[in-house]
């Protein structure tokens, strides 16, 4: 039988909120954790953070993350950082293959898959990102592209326990852009229907995220169209005050 997922409201941090940020996270630790029934609250932060997070978070429900991971869990890798060490930080969650590892680090669909399979190794969930740049919309060829990155990036042992796909067009991302809602639910149809056809009953209850621009003056139309299951929030999440405004958005709060 299938299951409406519930919401999942994710930050992305990025590379900030080492100067404030730490008191931001305890005052959104504390508002998330007064609706958890409605929503699940994630923050992934830069990894040096993580530790700091998880102390700060202790005895809240505000789960935490990291933004990548490599696919080895330790070797001669250095820089990387392995799902291993996100875990062992405190971390349960992680972002695999935003647009801006893919551009910034030529990451391709594979090295998604074969990080993805780190993560589920180490039983972190995959928040595993895909979207159009604005060439290839205008092109009309969003939704194809959408495809390809599912299809290459999702490994067949994903299913809606370790993974949730987070549909983020690269042109929406912190320029304030935001597809219409037609094209929103039009893109999140899409995706459903693709993981359905993989991956059969898990693919109808994984959760799908927009991201891109969504803040609180935009969330409550984007969260309650059909097979939005939450967001991923850049910007807006590094203000507590806009944080909590978008998880109070979330449909049934
Ligand atoms: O991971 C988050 C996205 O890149 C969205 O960023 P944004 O909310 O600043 O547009």
């Amino acid at each position: 039988m299938t299951t409406t997922p519930k919401p999942l409201i994710a930050g992305n941090w990025k590379m900030n909120g080492v100067t404030s940020g730490l008191t931001a996270l305890r005052t959104i630790a504390e508002g998330v954790s007064q609706h958890t029934d409605t929503f699940d609250g994630l923050i992934c932060l830069p990894a040096t953070m993580i530790e700091r997070g998880t102390r700060l978070c202790n005895g809240t429900a505000l789960l935490l993350g990291g933004q990548d991971c490599h696919f080895e869990q330790s070797g001669a890798h250095t820089g990387d950082i392995s799902a291993d060490m996100l875990q062992d930080a405190g971390a349960s969650y992680v972002i695999l293959g935003h647009s801006e590892r893919r551009a910034d680090h030529d990451e391709t669909n594979t090295d998604v898959l074969k990080k993805s399979l780190a993560a589920y190794e180490t039983g972190l969930t995959a928040i595993i990102c895909v979207g159009e740049t604005r060439a290839e919309r205008e092109e009309g060829r969003a939704m194809e592209i959408v495809s390809n990155q599912l299809e290459g990036s999702m490994s067949k042992d994903a299913n809606s326990q370790n993974t949730v796909i987070a549909y983020e067009p690269v042109w929406a991302i912190g320029t304030g852009l935001v597809p219409s809602n037609h094209d929103i639910e039009a893109m999140h149809g899409h995706i459903r229907q693709v993981l359905s056809e993989r991956f059969g009953v898990e693919g109808e209850s994984m959760r799908i995220l927009y991201g891109g621009s969504l803040k609180p003056s935009n969330a409550e139309e984007i969260l309650r169209t059909k097979n939005v299951n939450g967001g991923l929030i850049g910007g807006a999440s590094l203000k507590s005050e806009d944080f909590l405004a978008i998880c109070a958005a979330v449909p049934g709060n």
